[in-house]
């Protein structure tokens, strides 16, 4: 297996700075690509180990890409993930001053997180997505519009000029990047650890959602994501891309997995992986009834009650 981690490029993305945070990084090739796709594509062509890519932000949520990209196509699962405070510097050729802009580009996921900076500060200029915010440092480089909102960091590697820096409308933006291969057994579990999956309706009956979040809820699992996304088999199809505390090996989780793998026509296990928060632990107390020693304890319970040991 070729020790590469493929990640959302070109050099100077904010996701290049999350994936250096990771320890095995000094012991392997980070290779930038143009892409979500692509980088996940590397990894089903078998040309990278693993690909790193942003998934989330606190500001707007799901970075559907990302998402569509696992909800779909040869499974592929998360192995880690990390989160990363982001505020924008705003780039400029040296010399440019802020009455000249005209037009400005970054990555569509840095929009909502500049917007009311730019509606003070640029309020009439076009905006112009990019491939990623050091993509779009790359395009100011080449002239093709006169400012990017990027990482600071990206300034120098572009030859280009922070104009203003520390730009974010929310307190604490956060955007959490996540470190995905093949299938593979999940790491053991940390004691405070996340399990993705995503699940597919049977059919579109009242209370179809609350049935799925009910597999979760009576056996004290809580839920940390709950993200739609279209089918694309019509209007009103939909998928639900879910992260739940706890660890597949969890057996609160992995009864929970189970009740969704009976209801549902298609679940996706996308992965268990130690969360990334400072402090995380989970929110239920042993003691609930949902330890993995109290199901051991029921399942003793129900099996002396079958053999008539009562
Ligand atoms: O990593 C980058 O630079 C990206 O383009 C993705 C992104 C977008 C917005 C906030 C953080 C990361």
């Amino acid at each position: 297996m070729p020790a590469s981690y493929a990640y959302l490029g070109p050099e100077g993305t904010f996701t290049e700075v999350a994936l250096r945070t990771l320890p095995e990084t000094a012991t392997r090739e980070l290779v930038p690509m143009v892409s979500v796709p692509a980088a996940l594509d590397a990894v089903r062509g078998g040309e990278a180990e693993a690909a790193f890519v942003p998934i989330e932000n606190s500001v707007e949520g799901g970075i559907t890409t990302t998402l569509d990209e696992l909800v779909a196509g040869e499974p592929l699962m998360i192995y880690r993930e990390v989160l990363l405070s982001i505020t924008f510097a705003l780039l400029v050729r040296p010399g440019t001053k802020l009455s000249e802009i005209k037009t400005v580009t970054a990555h569509p996921a840095a929009q909502p997180q500049v917007r009311i900076w730019m509606k003070n500060n640029l309020p009439d200029v076009i905006w112009e997505s990019a491939a990623s915010n050091a993509d779009g440092a790359r395009l100011v480089q080449e002239g093709r519009y006169d400012a990017a909102f990027a990482g600071e960091f990206a300034a120098q590697k572009y030859g280009l000029e922070p104009l203003e820096t520390g730009i974010h409308d929310a307190e604490n933006a956060q955007t959490r990047f996540v470190l995905v291969g093949k299938p593979a057994r999940p790491a053991a579990p940390t004691g405070a650890d996340k399990t993705s999956v995503v699940v597919w309706q049977r059919d579109d009956h009242p209370g179809a959602l609350l049935e799925l979040l009910q597999e979760f809820a009576v056996r004290g699992v809580n839920l940390m994501l709950l993200q739609s996304r279209p089918t694309g088999e019509g209007i009103g199809n939909y998928c639900f891309a879910i992260d739940a505390e706890g660890h597949i090996a969890d057996r609160r989780v992995g009864e929970a997995l189970m009740g969704l793998k009976r209801r549902c026509p298609q679940v996706r296990f996308l992965g268990s992986y130690p969360r990334a928060e400072v402090d995380a632990q989970d929110v239920r107390a042993p003691g609930a009834g949902t330890s993995d020693g109290e199901f051991a304890a029921a399942s003793d319970w129900l099996a002396r009650c079958q053999d008539g040991r009562f």
